[in-house]
């Protein structure tokens, strides 16, 4: 009784509450399985798509949250064009090809760029440790390893959570099961902190003007309805507030530690962004973190998988390059 209680008190609420929208980019190296994946989702959710103009986007409709997964191609030329979409982004998907072991150093770096980027820090991460029916693929308690995981979420204070996959076409429902509930637990993280990563969209979406472009407009229309006085006297205050300074004068910039307070104590020295906040990965295996991490794996030279090293630094070079195109238009 008490039970069935609980049951329609909580779907009362869940009625009650407001539908969200939200976009999740789904990124990771090429060849990892994120348009599988979709399709996969799309697959088990078939009667909760909707439909959508957009080529490498799909609505769906989970709970009471309307997604816009956003398929983002993986190659090396292509991955500078993610930063485009990262301030639409409320999560993110990382996919990863568990048994591309030689591959694991560049999805690492590609990680921990992506959470390093101040529109994507401490947004949440469901990573997909796909490919789970190869023989070779590693768990994702081997990959929390592979990858660093633990100081790469804590450094950017985003919430973290891997789940095993498989996209494969004769999957079986309990393989799908993991990739919704992945997903479920990134919408409900996402909800529980709503309003914060809603307004953090608004600002940085590209659709928003920015900061100078808004000011324009609106001094435009404060000019049109004043008349010539008011204009004369609202200047000079405006001027009055901005301190002694005139216009013209010339002002020499200060060295910051001469505006910032002294800091007297040792204790004071760290900054808050060095405090590393506790940061939980969730993993089929339960709870992981710290000392409860498998030991280190055989695939890596010194923390490196072998014969990587030649080969990233040559893609790397290559896609800052085509990022910094994108950057400057
Ligand atoms: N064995 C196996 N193969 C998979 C799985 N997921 C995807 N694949 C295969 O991997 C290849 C790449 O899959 P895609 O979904 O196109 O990969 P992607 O990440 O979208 O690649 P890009 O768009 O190039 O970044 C395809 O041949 C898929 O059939 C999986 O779980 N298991
Ligand atoms: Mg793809």
């Amino acid at each position: 009784m008490f039970q069935l209680l609980s049951h329609c008190w909580s779907q009362l609420q869940a009625i009650q509450e407001p539908i969200r929208k939200m976009t999740l980019l789904v990124v990771g190296l090429d060849n990892t399985g994120k348009t599988s994946l979709i399709t996969v989702i799309q697959r088990v959710l078939s009667c909760e798509v909707l439909p959508t103009t957009k080529p490498n986007q799909t609505e769906l409709r989970v709970d009471r949250f309307e997604v816009s997964l956003v398929d983002l191609s993986g190659g090396k030329r292509l991955r500078g064009t993610w930063r485009n979409h990262y301030g639409d982004a409320h999560g993110i998907i990382f996919v990863l090809d568990s048994s591309d072991v030689l591959r694991m150093e560049e999805a690492r770096r590609t990680l921990g760029r992506l959470l390093a980027h101040p529109r994507i820090s401490g947004k949440p991460l469901l990573l997909l440790a796909n490919k789970q029916d190869k023989v070779d693929a590693l768990l994702p308690c081997e990959l929390i390893e592979c990858l660093a995981l633990e100081k790469l979420v804590n450094e950017s204070k985003s919430l973290c959570r891997i789940e095993p996959s498989s996209a494969t076409k004769s999957l079986h429902k309990s393989q799908s099961r993991t990739i919704l509930q992945g997903l479920r637990w990134l919408l409900h993280t996402i909800a529980i902190n709503y309003s914060v990563l809603s307004s953090r969209v608004q600002q940085d979406s590209p659709d928003q003007p920015a900061p100078r472009e808004q000011e324009a407009p609106r001094r435009a229309a404060r000019a049109c309805s004043q008349t010539r006085g008011e204009r004369e006297l609202l200047a000079r205050r405006e001027s009055s507030q901005e301190g002694s300074a005139k216009i013209g004068e010339y002002k020499p910039l200060q060295p910051i530690q001469n505006i910032l307070p002294q800091v007297t104590s040792p204790s004071t020295h760290s900054s808050p962004l060095n405090i590393a906040v506790p940061v939980t990965i969730l993993t089929k295996q339960g709870l992981t973190s710290g000392n409860g991490l498998p030991p280190p794996l055989p695939c890596t030279e010194g923390g490196r998988p072998k014969g990587t090293q030649e080969k990233e630094k040559e893609s790397e070079g290559e896609e800052e390059r085509v990022s910094a195109v994108w950057e400057h238009g």
